[in-house]
């Protein structure tokens, strides 16, 4: 993506979020694991991984709505859900946002005075941001009654109510057929070039081919932070999927051999040392790469 100047009150080599050691814990499971990742400005971030993995516990994290158990998240230079942030992150849940009952311009207005928005710039921004989604052919019909590509473009519409310099999206284009996901992704593309930074949940692995960044995360844990290139590089892969894959079989024999080692240790434990040195050992589980930007 292209870049574009710092927004203003952001120090231009701050990154849009950066999490360190995040871990959270919900009952007795471990839902994220020691996450450490940054996102860059004006960079979208795909955040791939399967059903449970915790993708929208991750997210919650970033906007601040879920507690961590430890490990720190910062925003835009403040800690992640800080008052500073209220008007500066737009959130589109996975379910759905907006009332049903309502019009697209009604929606709008509402959820725009309810950012404290009034009289015209209350009326600007939401004729800017039914442009951006590409919704004013519906503007005056009834959510109800729209395909659930516009319900979706209604619920990002209202997340850009603010010019927000942090989008975060749980799952935005899940439903949607190859076209209306295709017009969505441009919708992305041009807020990235224009500065804001994304951070889109997803568990199709071909969305990643329309990111500059990729998590890849299993089981709580983060298991890439690259951008696509440098990944497929890495792992000497063709695709993300199959790089996905690469990385989870890693994975799953590294925790194999810890769990071998462990065995051992309680079994053996003159032993241990030597079944340490006769396994490969376990480097940094998750893949970090930097790209020129972050
Ligand atoms: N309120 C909760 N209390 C306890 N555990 C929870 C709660 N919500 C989610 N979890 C657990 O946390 C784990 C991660 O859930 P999360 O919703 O973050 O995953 P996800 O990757 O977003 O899944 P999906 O792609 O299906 O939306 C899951 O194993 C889930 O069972």
């Amino acid at each position: 993506m292209q870049q574009t100047e710092p927004s203003p009150g952001l120090p231009g080599d701050l990154p849009a979020v950066s999490a360190y050691g995040l871990q959270v814990i919900r009952g007795s499971q471990t839902v994220l694991a020691n996450v450490t990742f940054t996102i860059p400005r004006g960079c979208i971030v795909g955040l791939l991984g399967p059903s449970g993995c915790g993708k929208t516990t991750l997210l919650r994290s970033v906007v601040g709505v879920q507690q961590a158990t430890a490990g720190h998240v910062q925003v835009l230079g403040h800690a992640a859900g800080a008052q500073q942030l209220k008007t500066r992150v737009g959130y589109v849940t996975q379910a759905p946002s907006v009332y049903a009952d309502l019009t697209v311009l009604e929606n709008l207005r509402y959820f725009a005075a309810a950012l404290g928005m009034r009289g015209w710039r209350r009326e600007d921004a939401v004729v800017r941001v039914v442009k951006e989604v590409d919704l004013a052919d519906y503007a005056d019909k009834l959510v109800a009654r729209l395909s659930g590509g516009q319900y979706s473009r209604v619920s990002l519409a209202v997340a850009l109510l603010n010019k927000p310099d942090l989008l975060v999206m749980d799952e935005p284009t899940v439903g949607l057929d190859p076209i209306v996901r295709r017009e969505l992704w441009v919708v992305f593309q041009r807020l990235a070039a224009e500065g804001t930074a994304l951070l889109i949940s997803s568990h199709v692995m071909d969305e990643a081919d329309r990111c500059d960044r990729l998590l890849l995360m299993r089981s709580g844990r983060l298991l890439a932070s690259a951008d696509r290139a440098t990944l497929l590089g890495h792992t000497r892969c063709a695709d993300v999927e199959e790089a996905f894959m690469h990385l989870v079989e890693a994975s799953v024999a590294a925790e194999a051999r810890a769990r071998q080692r462990a065995a051992a240790q309680s079994l053996l434990p003159d032993l241990s040392g030597l079944l340490d040195q006769a396994s490969a050992p376990d480097a940094e589980r998750t893949f970090f790469a930097t790209d020129a930007r972050s």
